[in-house]
């Protein structure tokens, strides 16, 4: 995916295969910064140093931004009660109350099938913790559906006991309007598409493809025991015996022909999943590297976002306290902990008014990321790069400066066990402004 990502930047001069690589635009897909807001006619218009590809922009208009539209235009009605037609406004619920914060950017999924019990939910979980996914259900979002009092309650919980598949118009509405109100972009999407339906009206209603399809592989006997095992806490109503085979037959008559359609595009990710719990997440962690390495990315755009922009929270929230530095500022000496780096923050200039030519000189600087690479050695990160950076000189001239960037990164825990990458060192070359 990282490849697919650095594909869609720019790359000065020479065009793609040029030696100059600018990933400004990666920020674009990766989350550092709003590239493709809805309503903007292209990817190009939106970002300063990008030129997306035709494809691209392309998509933005008839993909991405209408996913994150929700419009439900031309959305056809397959229950008895239709569905009132949610809009981007509306709850994660399909009664729609609170306003979901839409994510511009584009969305990445990945759906994660599997019979049931084969350990989807428990594997979800895990990739969550380390690697910053929202998990969406579509087996939780109809349960909560159903104990919502809303007016598909009844028949969802009929389907649920005897083991059917919902009507695709309530479960796609419920994802979108999950999605949209997370606020992000990156999405596990668990136990769907379920059947062929399910497949073409989230394709049909989103635009979105998924970047590959895990598929937990369990024999029969396995996730029987397992499901059996989870009855006796869950309070599920179909972990039983009688709708567990039920499940089984959906399971084998519907859910298998839609691996097997992702699987002639290439997409599926098998993964046996009979072993412990642990053996099975570490296989699938390799799955998941380029998205960690994107992520690196992501939180070094935003550390320069917020350094241009003055933005010291911004900057803080980013950093390990006792962050360590050689930089031309600290004249040779190792700069520790943040209060050295805070006086320049204090120091800068007042946001300009665009609209002005006289405040030209107030404009914030922007830095562009070039030539990236992202190393991970478990739990510490290094990328490097070099830091285009575009300012307004005194003469009300822009002019860039390049400096060769190194940061470190050391993953820790925030207070819900969520794996986060804080910034604990870096080192900054002095460059001549041309
Ligand atoms: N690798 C494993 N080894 C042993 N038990 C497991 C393993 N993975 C999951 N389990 C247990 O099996 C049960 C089912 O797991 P989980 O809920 O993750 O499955 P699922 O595929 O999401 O099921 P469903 O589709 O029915 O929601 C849970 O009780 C879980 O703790
Ligand atoms: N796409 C989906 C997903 C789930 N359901 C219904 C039918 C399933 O048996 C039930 C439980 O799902 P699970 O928690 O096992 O993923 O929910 C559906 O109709 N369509």
């Amino acid at each position: 995916m990282l490849q697919a990502l650095l594909r869609r930047s720019v790359y000065a001069g020479n065009g793609p295969s040029g030696d100059l690589k600018i990933v400004r635009a990666l920020s674009g897909a990766l989350g550092a910064a709003p590239v493709y807001p809805l309503g903007t006619s292209t990817a190009q218009d939106c970002v300063g140093l990008t030129s997306a590809s035709h494809e691209d922009s392309h998509r933005t208009k008839l993909g991405w931004a209408a996913s994150w539209g929700l419009a439900a235009a031309g959305f056809t009605t397959l229950c008895s009660t239709p569905l009132s037609i949610v809009q981007a406004e509306d709850a994660a619920s399909t009664s729609g109350e609170q306003p979901p914060a839409k994510s511009p950017l584009k969305p990445i999924v990945i759906f994660v099938l599997g019979g049931p019990g084969s350990g989807k939910g428990t594997q979800c979980e895990n990739i969550v913790r380390e690697y910053g996914f929202v998990h969406l259900s579509a087996g939780d979002l109809l349960r909560a559906e159903m104990k919502s009092g809303s007016q598909y309650g009844d028949m969802i919980a009929t389907m649920i006991k005897e083991g059917k598949i919902v009507p695709s118009e309530v479960t796609v509405r419920l994802l979108q309007n999950a999605m949209a109100a997370s606020g992000k972009n990156k999405f596990l999407i668990d136990g769907f598409p379920r059947n062929d339906e399910n497949r073409a009206a989230f394709e049909r209603e989103t635009g979105i493809q998924p970047e590959f399809v895990l598929f937990f592989d369990c024999p029969e006997e396995v996730m029987e025991a397992r499901l059996l095992d989870r009855g006796k806490s869950s309070g599920r109503s179909d972990d039983n015996m009688e709708s567990i085979r039920k499940r089984f037959k959906t399971f084998v008559n519907q859910s298998v022909p839609v691996v097997d359609h992702y699987d002639g595009l290439g997409k599926v990710k098998k993964v046996s999943a009979t072993r412990s719990k642990e053996d099975v997440f570490r296989s699938i962690q390799p799955f998941f590297t380029e998205f960690q390495q994107a992520n690196l990315l992501e939180a070094t755009q935003m550390l320069l976002d917020a350094i241009d922009g003055g933005d010291y929270e911004a900057y803080a929230k980013l950093c390990d306290e006792k962050l360590t530095a050689f930089e031309p500022e600290a004249q040779g000496h190792l700069a520790e902990g943040l209060g050295f780096h805070k006086f320049y923050f204090d120091l800068k200039k007042p946001v300009a008014d665009a609209a002005s030519p006289e405040s030209l000189a107030l404009i914030r600087p922007k830095s562009t990321i070039s030539s990236p690479k992202v190393s991970v050695y478990g739990d510490v990160a290094v990328v490097t790069y070099v830091r285009l950076q575009q300012d307004v000189g005194s003469s009300k001239t822009g002019f860039t400066s390049a400096h060769q960037e190194t940061r470190v990164w050391q993953r820790k825990r925030d207070g819900k066990g969520l794996a986060e990458w804080k910034h604990v060192h870096f080192h900054r070359s002095a460059a001549p402004s041309v």
